[in-house]
């Protein structure tokens, strides 16, 4: 890790902490009293040194599962969801008596997937986490367990926290658990060896698929799914064990660094990116496919064929091929009330129709995240 990079971390104004469930509670589900301890003694050092601090902590399911005298992580969610219930309740107790001994108030933000992904909330987010940080209140983050359901939930806090790193700016992302760093494979298995710096994740060659710990979700796929997203949001981030938490937090050489990427994306696009949910889809002739795929244009409604979706001008959409293949994502500039009178007719046709202050593209080149690799596109030049 570079001496520069080290000690931008250490110097860091703003930074999210994301603690893992392992990390804080023990094999019983209660607790780990010492551990949160140390976390929170760490993370008061660095409080008190100026720096801004929110902790995306996961544990409530793990905390609930003593006092309801459950054994294991339970499979269903409606139980999962009353055990994360009465943990999330005592987690914070804990967090506010061990802050409030370092005279550091905390603020208890659950959140849920339609924060993020609707635009006008993800402001309203933005708004009380500024607020409470002026206020110098340490809020504390999780997914609000007990209302999201099996089809609108993050599942997973490292994505949330690489989420609410670029909502309020933060300069590093930590994501602690239990496993000192990435490593070429399960640290488990014989040959798995250690990787300290990351430049790009999309670049990585190493096998996440198995499983972490008993309480934990996700494992070190929605690790990289994380550092991916802040990475890409020009946020450096490090991967480490909570018990290095101080060593971490000044920049030293522990865990894995995933570097800041220098291409960072528009808070806009990062939003469509990894967070927006979607409110239509656009199917694109073969055409347009090649124009938007290979010369990187914006998207003329000449070439699209067929729509679905009430959606309206600024909103999220899906643009597919022909034959249904994703091309991307993208920003719509009118909403589908308007596009049955617009779909197949020229610019030149349209502009006579519409005149002055007629908007030519309907979503333009840079609203428009692009597939990494668009399956059908080969096929569409093929056929050309
Ligand atoms: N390539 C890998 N490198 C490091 N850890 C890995 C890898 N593949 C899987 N893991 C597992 O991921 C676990 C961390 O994920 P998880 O249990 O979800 O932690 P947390 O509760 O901190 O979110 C590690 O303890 C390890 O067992
Ligand atoms: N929101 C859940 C945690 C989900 C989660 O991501 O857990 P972990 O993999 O331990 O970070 C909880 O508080 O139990």
């Amino acid at each position: 890790m570079s001496a520069a990079i080290r000690r931008s971390i250490a110097q860091a104004r703003r930074i999210v902490i994301k603690v893992g469930s392992s990390s804080i509670t023990d094999r019983q589900g209660r607790i780990d009293m010492p551990q949160l301890n140390a976390l929170v003694d760490a993370i008061a050092a660095a409080r008190a040194g100026g720096t801004d601090v929110v902790v995306v902590s996961s544990g409530a399911v793990a905390a609930g599962l003593e006092p309801l005298g459950m054994h294991r992580r339970p499979r269903d969610l409606a139980t999962r969801q009353a055990a994360a219930s009465v943990g999330q309740g005592l987690l914070l107790a804990r967090y506010t008596s061990l802050f409030a001994a370092h005279g550091l108030t905390v603020g208890q933000v659950l959140m849920t997937v339609e924060d993020v992904t609707r635009q006008a909330s993800y402001a309203n987010a933005q708004r009380t986490f500024m607020r409470l940080l002026e206020l110098g209140a340490v809020p504390i983050v999780n997914e609000n367990d007990t209302v999201a359901t099996n089809e609108l939930r993050f599942g997973d806090n490292d994505r949330l926290a690489a989420l609410v790193a670029h909502l309020v700016g933060a300069e590093v992302l930590f994501l602690l658990s239990d496993v000192d760093a990435l490593y070429t494979d399960h640290p488990s298995r014989p040959g798995a060896s250690k990787i300290t710096d990351v430049s790009e994740v999309e670049d990585l060659d190493v096998d996440t698929s198995r499983h972490g710990s008993a309480v934990g979700t996700g494992g070190m796929t929605t690790k990289l799914e994380a550092a991916r997203i802040a990475t890409h949001a020009g946020v450096n981030t490090v991967l480490a064990s909570a018990t290095a938490v101080r060593a971490a937090l000044a920049g030293e050489p522990v865990g894995t660094l995933f570097r800041a990427s220098d291409r960072r994306r528009s808070r806009k696009m990062l939003w469509l990116a990894y967070a927006s949910k979607v409110e239509g889809v656009l199917t694109l002739d073969e055409g347009a496919v090649r124009a938007v795929v290979e010369r990187k244009a914006s998207l003329l409604p000449a070439g699209v064929t067929a729509f679905t979706g009430s959606f309206h001008a600024g909103d999220p959409v899906r643009l597919v091929g022909p034959d249904g293949a994703l091309v991307g994502h993208g920003l719509v500039n009118y909403g589908a009330e308007d596009l049955p009178e617009m779909l197949g007719h020229s610019t030149r046709e349209l502009a006579a129709a519409l005149g002055e202050g007629f908007d030519r593209e309907l979503v333009h080149r840079d609203a428009l995240i692009l597939r990494k690799r668009y399956r059908g596109a080969r096929r569409a030049t093929a056929d050309a």
